[in-house]
């Protein structure tokens, strides 16, 4: 324990301390009210005082505190005899009264709260009170019995005219160590609870009921904080010696907040929603702060310090102000001190009163309707709710918050919105992301499975959204697995070049192709069907890698299996890689086929070495990779082939449900002269039918016929069936996905393609200065890149320079690239590749690069004046690039004779096809070769200046420059015209 200090002291023995002060000056021992005092000095003051004291009531040893004797305390405290009542009363000790107040209900309902003190005082009035209809006939009398050691002392509060009490028993409470962690439950201070539902006890002098709960901290230097919150009756007790105190009671029907503070401020909170509260806030030197918001009574008592009583919405308010100086009663109404204010009962009455005493507050205090400029959040809410029993009740408890267990984000989601949406403090997320490990920003996003384990944290199951609904795509359809039959597994053969792919399939099909059925194969549709054991095959009869990459890039995946050529002589070459990597990517099992067996140079066993270390383990070697030596030219191992394919289908119980609508590939399509557009389609689910209306990417249309893969009509196609479709109204892509539809829906979603296409199209379109505006607007283009060449280097850096410091909110512009000399070939690949337009400052394109800017669609914007360059990219950011100008013919004239009339030449002509006008350029024309552009200075017939001339007429022209005009020249006439921007 440390050494106390002089006014502790003086405070155990009861004594001033100035008196402990000039005592220790008496032994020259100087000392100040702060100082600390040791052994010696203590027994000195021990030996004055020590006789001094009264005896006291016996101290109350303070039991450990542990959960269990808590509560026992809680509620087994035994009363403090009246002896020592009376003994402990007599000590001019700073007090915590022990009050009795008594609620009685009569049979109207009302209820009386009638405040005793413990000693018999006659001065105590009932208090009129709401009503409450549980309200009980209760007594509790929570006496604390003083202690001697001096730590805890109760003081009669000098001065103190108005409150009634004059005296309250001190308790012992040693209060154990307040740290964060470890904030006040009610129980970790010393609860008294006493005489509980005693008899009506002689009155106390504040007539405070106080049922279960009572709090008493001493805190020396900390902040102390009491609470209550639910408790039906709350007194809270803080003693701070240098802290600020915080006393609340919160919903509790009675509520008692005491507080003592001699340096810092206090706050002292009343009963908030209950019926009765009482604040108490003895504050020395700093404000203090006392409010009961509903509660009847609110006390405080500051010495120097600012004080604030606040009694808002009492029946009665005691507005106390026992204050020295600088003291400031801010109540609401102006009452005198102590007097109570009636509120009106009844709606209208109320109104009335509210409104006559709203007032412009400021802070915490403010009403909404006082500052309705304030944030609502700001605000605290003032309606008044009422319960049951009739008993307002205050609605500026903060809202419960209801917080999500689960919540639904897309692929990433910004912090501050998960925030929001699992209901938390941005500060938390952020918080718990850090510990994750994740050092984040407000406004950063976070990915899908962060969010999961932050939700984690928060108890929140974060759960992806369902997909968006795709109007460019066919609605799914339930599929029956009931309904779903055993279908022939689609292989693909893939392998090097001339390692025998398109001979194999030949082998498969001559051999495997009845005769009937091998009459009827007139055409090759890109894939067909064998029967193999009495068992169908589907072959993709397209190049193995362009069947794979074409499909794949539009999301199709008709292979089961894929069956892997390598020439037994040649071995694995780096298509045959390029088909492993691409099976293994699209997760298809891989049957390899050693052909050219019968070739003398055949290795099967080197192709196996080679095979195995791409991971293709032969089975014979411990893998699990069938391969099979055939011989595309004997025909030697078609049948096993055919049989592992089977096998390998058969464990992959391919299965597809043909009750479908059909749902397919196109695997190869075709604009047919005489058929028009004509696609194969691999059937993988449902049965595709004549007179289905089919969309396969933009296309769509009718099917009008269906040939299968040995050119018979057919009229319809099940599960892993290739046929021909005819009837759509565009030639579709290979690896479009062919769906059957209702009509509406097909046309509806093909449409909805097609604009989609033609956004992407655009979007894929560089940009052009001319455009850049409409980009930015549509948030397509954040940043303009530019290429930069000019004549000179100076020229370069100057005018990169002024391009970057060109941007607005919406665009920024970056130099991609500058250099000294004409635009080539280079600069424009390069544009092109980053999105990039041309800058040329006094330089032109060459020929290849102006070819290649024309197909790579890269725009090239010559300048000859540096301003002119920047004030373009300026204005074009902005939206404000001058209008587009293109020439525009009007008509052609020719010069039938060239007259001189005092210096000026006039040229006689004749207006051969449009018109020609006064305010029209010319372009001098002769032999077919340009040889001037001028502006018409005038046009006339005969000696009258006209506006215009058709054609068929003759006028006078005269040019503004140009004077070398010879007979059957031809003037082209021509204006500029505005161009609407595209
Ligand atoms: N000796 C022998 N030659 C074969 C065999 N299979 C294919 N060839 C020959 O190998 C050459 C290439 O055969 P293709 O079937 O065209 O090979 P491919 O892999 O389809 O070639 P691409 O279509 O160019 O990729 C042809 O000359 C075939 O005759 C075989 O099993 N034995």
């Amino acid at each position: 324990m440390g050494k106390k200090r002089i006014f502790e002291i003086a405070k155990e023995y009861g004594v001033k301390s100035p008196e402990v002060i000039e005592l220790l000056a008496k032994h020259n021992i100087s000392k100040t009210n702060f100082s600390s005092v040791d052994d010696s000095e203590a027994a000195i003051i021990h030996a004055a005082f020590a006789k001094k004291q009264s005896a006291p009531a016996k101290p109350q040893k303070p039991e450990p505190q542990t959960a269990g004797n808590v509560e026992k305390s809680k509620l087994a405290a035994p009363p403090v005899p009246p002896k020592a009542r009376a003994e402990k009363a007599e000590r001019p000790s700073m007090i915590v009264k022990p009050v009795i107040m008594t609620v009685e209900t009569n049979a109207e309902g009302k209820s009386t709260i009638t405040h005793n003190a413990l000693q018999k005082d006659k001065t105590a009035k009932p208090l009129p009170t709401e009503n409450k209809p549980d309200n009980r006939n209760m007594t509790v009398a929570p006496v604390q019995t003083p202690n001697n050691d001096g730590k805890n002392k109760y003081r009669n509060v000098p001065n103190n005219k108005n409150i009634a009490r004059k005296d309250v028993p001190a308790s012992e409470t040693k209060q154990p160590d307040r740290t964060a962690g470890n904030l006040p439950q009610p129980n970790a201070n010393r609860n008294v609870n006493q005489n509980r539902n005693m008899p009506n006890r002689p009155a106390n002098a504040q007539g405070i009921n106080n049922r279960p709960d009572q709090n008493l901290n001493y805190n020396r230097q900390g902040g102390g904080f009491n609470r209550d919150r639910q408790g039906q009756q709350g007194q809270g007790q803080g003693f701070n010696r240098q802290g600020g105190g915080f006393n609340r009671d919160r919903q509790g029907q009675q509520g008692q907040g005491q507080g003592f503070n001699r340096q810092g401020g206090g706050f002292n909170r009343g009963d908030r929603q209950g019926q009765q509260g009482q604040g108490q806030g003895f504050n020395r030197q700093g404000g203090g702060f006392n409010r009961d918001r509903q509660g009847q009574q609110g006390q405080g008592f500051n010495r120097q310090g600012g004080g604030f009583n606040k009694d808002k919405d009492a029946n009665q308010g005691n507005k106390f102000g026992g204050n020295r100086p600088g003291n400031r009663n801010n109540n609401t109404a102006k009452k005198p001190a102590g007097a109570f204010e009636e509120i009106p009962r009844g709606k209208e009455s109320r109104e009335k009163y509210n409104k006559k005493h709203e007032k412009q507050l400021k802070g915490s205090y403010a009403s909404r309707d006082s500052r309705p400029m304030r944030s609502a959040d700001h605000m605290r809410p003032t309606k008044h709710l009422k319960s049951k029993s009739g008993v307002p009740v205050r609605n500026d408890q903060p809202a419960a918050v209801i917080r999500p267990t689960m919540v639904q984000i897309a692929e990433s989601i910004n912090v501050q919105e998960f925030a929001k949406l699992i209901k938390r403090e941005v500060a938390e997320v952020i918080k718990c992301l850090f510990l994750l490990g994740e050092m984040v920003t407000i406004n950063q996003d976070i990915d899908f499975d962060t969010a999961t384990l932050v939700g984690n944290e928060f108890g929140v199951d974060v759960q992806p959204l369902p997909p968006e609904e795709d109007p460019t795509e066919i609605p799914e359809i339930e599929d029956n697995p009931e309904e779903q039959i055993v279908r022939p597994p689609v292989v693909t053969v893939m392998g090097h070049v001339d390692h025998g792919k398109t001979s194999l399939l030949d082998a498969i099909r001559k051999t495997h192709v009845t005769a009937r059925e091998a009459g009827g194969i007139t055409q090759h549709i890109g894939a067909y069907t064998v029967n193999a054991g009495g068992k169908k095959i589907t072959f993709l009869d397209t190049p193995g890698h362009e069947a794979f990459t074409a499909m794949r890039a539009r999301g199709a995946q008709c292979t089961d299996i894929s069956v892997l050529v390598v020439a037994a002589d040649d071995g694995v070459m780096p298509q045959t890689v390029e088909a492993i990597n691409h099976s293994k990517a699209a997760g298809v099992p891989i049957i390899v086929a050693i052909n050219k067996m019968d070739k003398p140079a055949a290795n099967p066993e080197h192709v196996k070495k080679q095979l195995s270390e791409m991971e293709l383990i032969p089975e014979d070697w411990g893998g699990d990779t069938i391969m099979v030596p055939v011989s595309a030219r004997s025909h030697q191992g078609i049948d096993d082939l055919l049989e592992m394919i089977l096998l390998v289908a058969e464990v992959k119980e391919l299965k597809a449900n043909p009750k479908l609508p059909a749902h397919g590939t196109i695997v190869e399509a075709k604009l047919d002269k005489g058929r028009g557009p004509v696609a194969t389609v691999l059937v993988q689910r449902g049965t595709l039918t004549i007179g289905d209306y089919i969309i396969a990417g933009t296309a769509h249309g009718r099917v009008r016929a269906l040939i299968n893969d040995r050119g018979e009509k057919v009229r319809k196609a099940g599960p892993s069936t290739p046929v021909e479709v005819l009837g759509l109204n565009e030639v579709p892509q290979a690896g479009d996905i062919l769906d059957a539809a209702d009509e509406k829906i097909a046309r509806s979603v093909a449409e909805k393609r097609i604009a989609k296409a033609k956004a992407e199209q655009q979007k894929a379109a560089k940009v052009s200065l001319d455009d850049i505006f409409s980009r930015i607007k549509e948030g397509e283009l954040k940043e303009l890149n530019i290429v930069v060449k000019a004549d000179v280097q100076g020229s370069v850096e100057a005018l990169c320079a002024s391009l970057v410091k060109i941007q607005n909110e919406e665009v920024k512009v970056s130099v991609v690239h500058s250099g000294v000399g004409a635009i080539n070939e280079s600069d424009v690949m390069l544009a092109s590749a980053a999105n990039a337009l041309i800058i040329g400052f006094n330089v032109r394109p060459d020929a290849n690069a102006r070819k290649i800017a024309e197909s790579e669609k890269v725009d090239i914007r010559p300048y000859r004046v540096i301003y002119d360059a920047i004030n373009d990219v300026e204005a074009a950011i902005k939206g404000m690039l001058a209008p587009k100008f293109e020439e525009d013919v009007i008509g052609r004239v020719e010069v039938r004779q060239v007259i001189t009339i005092s210096k000026m030449l006039i040229a006689g002509c004749y207006v051969i096809e449009g018109k020609v006008t006064n305010n029209a350029k010319i372009r001098v024309v002769r032999d077919g070769i340009v040889i001037a552009e001028d502006e018409m200075e005038s046009l006339r017939r005969f000696k009258d200046d006209v506006k215009e001339v058709a054609a068929g007429y003759e006028c006078g022209i005269t040019l503004a420059k140009f004077h070398d005009i010879k007979e059957n020249d031809q003037f082209e006439v021509y204006i500029m015209k505005e161009v609407a921007p595209e």
